[in-house]
């Protein structure tokens, strides 16, 4: 049925692991087969059960004792050593094979900006023939006005071109801003004109930085980082509408057979046939 992976990644604190777990309970609901492995070698405290574990390979702890690193450094090592010894994952995915993944990475942003270990792993796991889905999440509560909207959207871009698979951006902790009455805030950024914010921009800023404006908003357009997906945990639309979007971008269950593809998708009459076109990324 082929191998189907979401790797789950973003800042320190945006919900990954969180995210995690209520995906994965979700993706049971729907009766999916899968399994969450974590790839943080410095978490601690689990809320899924950990199918495979890094920490198993290695552990910040270990690097920082042994080398006298500190918990940055322990971190890249430590997921450099990881890409270096594949084959133990290769080992331990070979478990679940056709089972439907979901990885929870570390959040140190430098992983997804400037150091080649995340395209690395997705490269190999590419070749042991998985469809990698990258689901990048930003915390809602930091994209509120549109100077922190436009440093979130370019980490996102940043990860999207340099891992090169089909990519997801996720608003998370949509439920606290709705508590806080902060929703109709971003809801701009959810169907996002660009002109639009690039004028609301220019009323923001110094005259120098108009021309800047402008060519972010250029940049956001050209890739067409058009889009975030709000997402509610508490409720279970937000969750199937993500996952439909998940599953489009990796073609999950185009190969399934027409009963069990039903059985997958719940709620699925407003399923859109053109969401299957991949040049519009989240
Ligand atoms: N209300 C609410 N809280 C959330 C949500 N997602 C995460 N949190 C909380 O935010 C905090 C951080 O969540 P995590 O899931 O640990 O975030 P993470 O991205 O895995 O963090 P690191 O692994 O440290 O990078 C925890 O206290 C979570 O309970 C959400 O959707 N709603
Ligand atoms: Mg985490």
């Amino acid at each position: 049925m082929g191998k189907h992976c979401q790797l789950v990644m973003g800042p320190a604190g945006s919900g990954k692991s969180t995210y995690c777990d209520v995906m994965r309970k979700y993706c049971e609901e729907v009766k999916r087969v899968v399994h969450v492995i974590n790839l943080d070698p410095a978490a601690e405290v689990f809320q899924y059960p950990v199918s495979i574990d890094i920490k198993n390979l290695v552990t910040v702890d270990e690097v920082m004792d042994e080398l006298k690193y500190g918990p940055n450094g322990g971190l890249v090592y430590a997921m450099e050593y990881l890409v270096e010894n594949m084959d133990w994952l290769v080992d331990e995915l070979g478990d679940y094979e056709d089972d439907y993944l979901i990885i929870d990475c570390p959040g140190q942003i430098e992983l997804y900006s400037h150091i080649p270990v995340m395209k690395n792993l997705v490269t190999q796991l590419e070749q042991l023939g998985y469809r990698v889905c990258s689901v990048f999440l930003l915390d809602s509560q930091f994209i509120l006005d549109n100077c922190k909207f436009i440093s979130g959207a370019l980490m996102c871009l940043s990860a999207m071109i340099r891992l090169e698979v089909p990519h997801v951006n996720v608003l998370t902790k949509i439920d606290v801003l709705k508590k806080t009455g902060s929703f109709k805030d971003i809801e701009k950024f959810l169907d996002l004109e660009v002109q639009t914010l690039v004028d609301d921009l220019n009323q923001e800023t110094d005259n120098r930085f108009h021309r800047l404006n402008s060519a972010i908003g250029s940049l956001l357009e050209d890739y067409n980082l058009v889009g975030f997906l709000p997402l509610d945990i508490t409720d279970q639309e937000s969750l199937n509408i993500l996952l439909q979007h998940i599953d489009n971008s990796i073609q999950y269950g185009e190969d399934l057979e027409p009963q069990e593809n039903k059985d997958d998708h719940l709620n699925d009459e407003d399923h859109d046939e053109d969401t299957h076109d991949h040049d519009h990324d989240y």
